[in-house]
C-alpha cells in the first residue's frame, strides 16, 4: 500500500506482518511518518521497539509561512501550538488576509460573498475546521444550515432550457427524474458488477461513464465538476479530485461497495464540542454572520494576539535563496531568514520565487494550472425566485460560460439587507471555458460579465427585473485544476524535496484538495509532517 501523503514510503498494512519504518502511534491508530493511517488498533498484530518517533527532538528556530490565505493562516495556527518552534513569521503580499475568502458587508448590513460561501462540517477535515473555529472563538457567529433545510435538499440543474430538481434520497433515486432517462438506482445497482479499472488514474468523466453510465457523466458529473472545480470533468483526475471514489474502486471494486463497507479512512481527527454539535444538529454546511471573510480575519487576530506568530501584510515574497544555514527570503524592502519554509502560495507564485537551482521542482510545480472564475453578486428587490434551493448548475453542453447560480438568500437569509425584502444571487461564470467564451481575463470588461450574469438570471429563472445592486469580481487563476497524473506530480515534488533535504513544505489548494476544509487540513499536515502531531 502506498501512503497517499508521504510519497517516499511504501507502507504495508500491519496485519500482513510487515511494519513500515517510521510508523508512530497516534490517537487510536498507527500512522506512517506522513500521518496517514496504516492500520487501526485491531489490525495491529506486530509492534516494534522503534516505534516512538523522534518528533519531540525536532527543533526549529524560525519557520516562515508564505501566503496569508486560509492555508497559510492554518499552517501558522498549528505552528503556533508547537513548543518546538521559536518564531513563526507569515508573509502575505496583499493588504488583507484570507486569499479567496473574501466578503463585502454593505453599510446596511447585507453580506455578499466573492469566494466560498458555505463550508461542509462533515468528515475528519470538516471536524478539523470546526475544532479550529471553536478554538479561535468564532462559534457564536456560526450560521449552520441543517440537512432538513430546502437549501440542502433542493439543488437544480438547468438542462434543455429548464430547471430540474436533482433527485435526492432513496425515493428520488428509484424514480425516473428528468433530465435523466433512467432511475439513478438502475445505474447504481449495475455499478457493483462493473469490472475494476486498470489505470493508475483516469478522467472523472471516463471513470463515471465506465461505472455509472454516460448519461450521468455527461449531465450530473459534468455539472458537479463545474460546481466544485469550475473545471472540465473530461480533463480532471478522479484520483485527485474525488479520492473516495477512486479508493472505493481500488479497495472494494465498486463505488457502491466502497460506500457501504468503507474504503479506508485516511485522516484521524477527534471531534471537539462544536463538531459534535454539528453532528447532533445534522448540519449540511455553515457560514458566518458577517461573511466567510471574518474567518481569516479572526484567525489572523487570534494569531497576532497569541504573540506566537508575526504576521506581515504588504510582504510579497520576491525571491528565495537556499544555503546550508537555511532560507533567505527576499521581500521588496528586506530579507528574512528562516530555518524552514511552509509554502501556502498558489503553485504559480511559488514557482516564480524558488531559486533556479531547483529547476526540476519548479517545472513540476508549473504544471499545476488554474482557472479563472467571474463571480457576479446580484441583489433584487422582493422575492423573485421561482424555486427554493441552494442553486442550480449548468452542464457544459447547455452553456459553456455560465457555470451555475447560487441562491444565496435561501441558505443564508441572515445576510439579506434588513431593510425590506430582497433576494441575493451569485452567478459563477467561465472556469475552464473562460477564454473560449469571454476572451482574455485581462481584457474582459465588467459590463460584459454583468450583462452575461443578468441575462442568465433572466433566462434561467425568469427574472425580468434589473438588479438593484451588483458587484463583479474577476477571480483570476482562483481554482487549481488537478488534471490526469496530478497525484504523481505531487508525489514527485515531495520526493524531490525529501531527497534533497530541502527545508520546504507544500500546503494550500494546489496540491491535496481545494475545499476550505482540505486547505486547512493541508496546513495542519505540513506542520505535523515537520514536527509531529499537534494537539
Ligand atoms: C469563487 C470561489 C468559490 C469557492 N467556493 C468554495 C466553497 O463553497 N467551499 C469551499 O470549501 N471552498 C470553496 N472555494 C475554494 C477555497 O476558497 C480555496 O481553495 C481556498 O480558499 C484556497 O486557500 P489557499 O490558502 O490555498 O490559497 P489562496 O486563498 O490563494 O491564498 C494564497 C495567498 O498567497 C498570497 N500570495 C500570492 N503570491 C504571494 C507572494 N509572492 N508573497 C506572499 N504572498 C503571496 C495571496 O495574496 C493569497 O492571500 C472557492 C473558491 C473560489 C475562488
Ligand atoms: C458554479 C460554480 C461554483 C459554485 N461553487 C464553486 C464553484 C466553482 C466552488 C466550490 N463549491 C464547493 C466547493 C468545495 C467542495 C468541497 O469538497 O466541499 C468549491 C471549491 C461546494 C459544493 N458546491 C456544490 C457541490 C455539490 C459542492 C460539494 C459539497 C457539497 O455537496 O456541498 C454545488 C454547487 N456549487 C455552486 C452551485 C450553484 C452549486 C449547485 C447548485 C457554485
Amino acid at each position: 500500500m502506498q501512503c497517499t501523503h508521504c510519497a517516499l514510503q511504501q507502507v504495508s498494512v500491519c496485519c500482513s506482518g510487515s511494519i513500515p519504518s517510521g510508523r508512530i502511534r497516534y490517537q487510536n491508530a498507527w500512522l506512517c511518518r506522513s500521518l496517514d493511517i496504516v492500520a487501526c488498533d485491531e489490525a495491529i498484530t506486530h509492534t516494534t521497539s522503534k516505534e516512538a518517533a523522534s518528533w519531540t527532538s525536532v527543533k526549529m528556530k524560525t519557520v516562515a509561512v508564505l501566503g496569508g490565505g486560509v492555508g497559510g493562516l492554518a499552517a501558522a495556527y498549528y505552528l503556533s501550538k508547537s513548543p518546538q518552534v521559536t518564531k513563526v513569521i507569515l508573509l502575505e503580499s496583499s493588504a488583507r488576509y484570507g486569499g479567496w475568502l473574501w466578503s463585502t458587508q454593505r453599510s446596511d448590513g447585507a453580506v455578499f460573498e466573492h469566494g466560498p460561501r458555505g463550508i461542509r462540517p462533515a468528515g475528519a477535515v470538516g471536524w478539523n475546521t470546526l475544532n479550529l473555529v471553536q478554538d479561535i472563538g468564532l462559534e457564536s457567529q456560526l450560521l449552520p444550515v441543517p440537512y432538513s433545510h430546502n437549501a440542502s435538499k433542493n439543488r437544480y440543474l438547468y438542462v434543455n432550457e429548464k430547471l430540474h430538481k436533482m433527485p435526492s434520497g432513496l425515493w428520488g433515486a428509484l424514480q425516473t427524474v428528468s433530465p435523466f432517462t433512467r432511475p439513478i438506482m438502475y445505474s447504481v445497482a449495475k455499478e457493483i458488477l462493473v469490472k475494476k479499472g486498470k489505470e493508475d488514474d483516469e478522467s472523472i468523466h471516463s471513470f463515471v461513464s465506465r461505472r455509472l453510465g454516460k448519461e450521468l457523466a455527461d449531465i450530473a458529473i459534468d455539472s458537479l465538476c463545474r460546481g466544485v472545480f469550475a473545471g472540465d470533468c473530461r480533463k480532471l483526475s478522479v484520483r485527485s479530485c474525488f479520492p473516495p471514489l477512486y479508493k472505493a474502486e481500488q479497495r472494494r471494486g465498486s463505488i457502491v461497495l466502497g460506500m457501504l463497507l468503507g474504503s479506508g479512512q485516511d485522516q484521524v481527527v477527534l471531534p471537539g464540542a462544536l463538531a459534535k454539535r454539528s453532528q447532533e444538529e445534522s448540519w449540511a454546511q455553515w457560514s458566518l454572520l458577517r461573511g466567510m471573510g471574518t474567518f481569516p480575519e479572526t484567525l489572523a487576530d487570534w494569531l497576532e494576539q497569541s504573540g506566537r506568530a508575526q504576521l506581515c501584510r504588504h510582504a510579497a515574497v520576491k525571491k528565495m535563496h537556499i544555503s546550508p544555514a537555511g532560507w533567505e527570503i527576499q521581500l521588496d524592502d528586506r530579507t528574512i531568514s528562516a530555518d524552514h519554509v511552509i509554502s501556502a502560495l498558489p503553485a504559480e507564485a511559488l514557482s516564480s520565487v524558488l531559486p533556479p537551482a531547483l529547476e526540476p521542482l519548479i517545472k513540476q510545480i508549473q504544471e499545476i494550472s488554474t482557472v479563472t472564475v467571474a463571480v457576479v453578486n446580484l441583489e433584487f428587490e422582493g422575492s423573485i425566485l421561482p424555486v427554493e434551493g441552494f442553486g442550480h448548475l449548468v452542464p457544459s453542453t447547455e452553456d459553456k460560460g455560465i457555470l451555475g447560480v447560487v441562491y444565496d438568500s435561501v441558505p443564508f437569509p441572515q445576510h439579506n439587507s434588513p431593510e425590506g425584502v430582497t433576494t441575493r444571487l451569485t452567478v459563477m461564470m467561465g472556469g475552464a471555458w473562460f477564454q473560449e467564451v469571454f476572451g482574455s481575463p485581462d481584457s474582459v470588461s465588467e459590463e460584459r460579465l454583468l450583462a452575461a450574469a443578468t441575462e442568465a438570471v433572466q433566462v434561467h429563472l425568469g427574472v425580468s427585473a434589473a438588479p438593484s445592486w451588483s458587484k463583479v469580481a474577476l477571480q483570476k487563476n482562483c481554482i487549481p485544476q488537478y488534471y490526469l497524473g496530478h497525484w504523481k506530480r505531487v508525489e514527485c515534488m515531495r520526493r524531490y524535496i525529501a531527497e534533497k533535504n530541502l527545508p520546504l513544505s507544500l500546503a494550500g489548494s494546489s496540491y491535496d484538495g481545494v475545499s476550505v476544509n482540505d486547505v486547512i487540513y493541508s496546513g495542519r499536515m505540513a506542520v505535523e509532517r515537520l514536527l509531529g502531531p499537534v494537539t
